[in-house]
Order: C-alpha cells, then sequence, then structure tokens
C-alpha cells in the first residue's frame, strides 16, 4: 500500500524569495542564521537527504558529494501573497490565496470588540500586535486580577486570545475561541483565532502546549480531499486538522512539541493503511523564531536531525518520505515575525531515485500534485508533479 509521510518544518525557510523585498525580508535565511549561531552545528542526516545541496541553501556549507546522498532534494518558492501558515500549508496541499488573509495590524475594530465582549461576558485587555511571550507579562497582572481575556494580533491574520488556565479554565478558553471565529467572517475576516494557555510556574508565566488554532475552511477541495475521498487515509499531526479546518482529514492527533510530533509520526506509520500522513513540527517556529532564538532553532533542527533514522527505519517499502517547511521565520530578523522564504523540499524512499536536483518549483503546489500522483488520486488545480523523474 503506497504512502506518503510529509513533515513540515514549521519555518524552516532557506533563502530569501526573489520578492522578499515586498515583505521587509531582504536577506532573510532561517537556516542559515540558525546554523551560525549554534556551536557544534551539525545535521548529518538532513545532508544526507540532501538539504546542503538545495541551491542557497545554508550558504552552501552543508553540500555533501552526490554520491553520498540518499534522497532528492530541490526548493519550493511561495506563489501566495502571504507568508503565513495556512498559505503555506494550503499552496503545499493545491489552493492559491492571490488575496492575503486581512491583517489588523493596528488591531481589530471597536465595533467588533464590543461585540464580542457582549457575547462572551467580559470586557477583553491588549487588541494590539504583540509577541505572545511579551503581552502576557506585560497585560499579566491585569488580566489575572480581573479575569478579563488577552487579545493579540500579529503580522498574520490572527487573533489570538491569551489566558492563565487558572483564571479561564481551558475549555472555557476554547469555547471563547469558538464565538471569536463565527464572529471573524465576512468584513471581519480573520484567518486564525487562537487559543494560547498559559500557567504561572514559581512567579514566571509559561504558555502550555494546549494551544489551538480554529481556522477558516479551505475555499475548495484541496489534495487532502482527493486523498480521503478515493477512499485512502488522511492521518494529520499537530495542528495539521486545524490548519485545513478538518476539512479531508479521516484521523487527527495534536501534539506537545516536535519530539512527540516525531513520535506521532513513527507510531502512525507502524500501522497498517494506504494514504498520507501529515505531520507539523510548530517548535521551530513558536519556541524559536518568533522568539528570536537562534541557537534555541539550531537545537531544534540538530533534535530533528538525530531522530531521522528512526523515521526512516519505520518506512515501509512503498512509503515516501518528504520534508518542507512553510514560510521562513529567521531568527535574527529583525521583529517578531515570519520571512519570505524559499522553503527546502527532501524526498527519500526505497523506489525515490538519490541524489537528483529537483530545481527550484515555482509553486509549494507541485509537493501536492506529486503527492496526488503517486497516490494516484484526482489531481490538484494547481503545480507539477516532480514524480516522473524521481522514481526508480
Ligand atoms: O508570538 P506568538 O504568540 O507565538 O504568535 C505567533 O504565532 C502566531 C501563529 O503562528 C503568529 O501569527 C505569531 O503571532
Ligand atoms: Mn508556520
Ligand atoms: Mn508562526
Amino acid at each position: 500500500m503506497k504512502r506518503v509521510i510529509l513533515m513540515v518544518m514549521d519555518s524552516m525557510g532557506v533563502g530569501a524569495e526573489p520578492d522578499a523585498d515586498k515583505y521587509g525580508d531582504l536577506g532573510a535565511d532561517t537556516l542559515l542564521h540558525a546554523a551560525e549561531n549554534t556551536d557544534n552545528f551539525a545535521i548529518p542526516n538532513l545532508q544526507k537527504l540532501g538539504l546542503g545541496n538545495i541551491q542557497g541553501a545554508g550558504g552552501g556549507r552543508f553540500v555533501f558529494a552526490p554520491e553520498k546522498l540518499t534522497g532528492s532534494y530541490g526548493r519550493m518558492q511561495e506563489m501566495s501573497r502571504g507568508k503565513d501558515t495556512i498559505t503555506g500549508h494550503w499552496e503545499i496541499a493545491g489552493i492559491e490565496t492571490m488575496t492575503p488573509f486581512k491583517t489588523y495590524p493596528d488591531g481589530f475594530p471597536a465595533e467588533f470588540i464590543e461585540e464580542f465582549q457582549r457575547d462572551i461576558g467580559s470586557e477583553v485587555i491588549g487588541n494590539y500586535a504583540a509577541s505572545g511571550t511579551v503581552i502576557i507579562e506585560d497585560l499579566g497582572d491585569e488580566h489575572e486580577a480581573t479575569g478579563k481575556p488577552i487579545v493579540y494580533t500579529s503580522a498574520d491574520s490572527v487573533f489570538q486570545i491569551a489566558a492563565n488556565t487558572d483564571v479561564i479554565p481551558l475549555e472555557r478558553l476554547y469555547e471563547i475561541c469558538k464565538i471569536a471565529r463565527k464572529l471573524l467572517v465576512g468584513k471581519w475576516a480573520c484567518g486564525r483565532v487562537i487559543a494560547r494557555p498559559y500557567v504561572k510556574k514559581d512567579g514566571k508565566r509559561v504558555r502550555t502546549t494546549d494551544r489551538r488554532d480554529y481556522a477558516v475552511s479551505p475555499p475548495e477541495p484541496t489534495v487532502l480531499d482527493h486523498i480521503s475521498g478515493a477512499g485512502q487515509t488522511v492521518y494529520a499531526i499537530g495542528k495539521i486538522s486545524d490548519i485545513f479546518n478538518g476539512q479531508g482529514v479521516t484521523k487527527s492527533v495534536h501534539t506537545t512539541g516536535n519530539m512527540d510530533g516525531v513520535d506521532q509520526t513513527i507510531s502512525a506509520m507502524g500501522q497498517d493503511f494506504g494514504g498520507f500522513i501529515f505531520t507539523n513540527l510548530v517548535d521551530f517556529d513558536s519556541l524559536y523564531g518568533h522568539r528570536r532564538d537562534p541557537s534555541g532553532y539550531g537545537h531544534a533542527i540538530m533534535d530533528y536531525d538525530s531522530r531521522l533514522p528512526e523515521i526512516i527505519g519505520a518506512m515501509k517499502d512503498e512509503d515516501i518520505l518528504m520534508i518542507t517547511a512553510d514560510h521562513g521565520n529567521d531568527p535574527v530578523h529583525s521583529g517578531f515575525d515570519h520571512t519570505r522564504e524559499y522553503v527546502p523540499l527532501m524526498i527519500y524512499g526505497k523506489n525515490i531515485r538519490a541524489g537528483v536536483d529537483i530545481g527550484t518549483r515555482h509553486t509549494f503546489a507541485d509537493c501536492g500534485q506529486t503527492i496526488a500522483d503517486y497516490l494516484g488520486v484526482y489531481e490538484t488545480r494547481m503545480g507539477e508533479s516532480f514524480l516522473g523523474g524521481l522514481l526508480k
């Protein structure tokens, strides 16, 4: 039974795209800047798969001799107008977002806030663009004293609600997110509502792994729908199901972090089914990219690298492993938001040729189209399959 395992290293870009200046992201290079700022940075397993041989990746310092490669490789350019998680994942799955999701750099409109406050029966505080770890320190005392939830946004189309779970229990936080989700459509359109629970430990506020994303549904069927529509499994790991609002997903598990994401992927691979395992590893982005912590980022890449032999060891004969990203988040760039970058693509499998450079793909959708091609399901509207040049 054929399967594709696609792992998204959330935000691991490999260099600024040609239009990066329009996004304020000239010179961004997530992989290179994480590597440069991490002592003893070593990624032998990703190198074997071809990461260092991708055009421009890591400033050329991780190139392997072609005969040492076990995987094939390339890089993908984002065709959509945006650099957020939804836009990136949806493009991978075959959807082009030409009208960017609406953002609220100056906070959400007063009429929305009033209606939201009425619906949840409480005032809110915040309502500006902020880093999530900073705003809970800045407004945490007031939130904990009054019970008013903290709301904030970023350069992305997000309405984030942060709360201490001793003040607003987790289930209630999820409920108020769903209330916001219902309101944030039409003239108040917003890509995602995100629950940001935290606890106070030894006087410090720490976010928990119970984050939940409430996205809008994709506007048309994606490769996930085509695969599940053909009766095959679509096994979503991490926040994948949230990103697609459950559309096309047949089974989903949330994770507590990158290593749990790897564990869950290996456990899914051990089960007997044909179809698609789609994993998002969000720690790169949320714990290190947005926090502008390059050495934390570098260590997270190394930690993932060290798990690759296990992942590869769990592969069955007809499994294909693909590793990519959804946008950049250069940990030394100004600000605290994503960066417009090429994403890497590595492909490995017993029936896949090694050492082939599939070049620069002009859309992330080539990845989804190739998956549709391999699994023999309906094509997505966008992208070109690169399977032909890779099958043994
Ligand atoms: O600063 P934190 O709360 O991590 O939020 C970040 O995470 C959001 C979703 O990935 C991004 O839009 C960015 O705002
Ligand atoms: Mn992302
Ligand atoms: Mn992010």
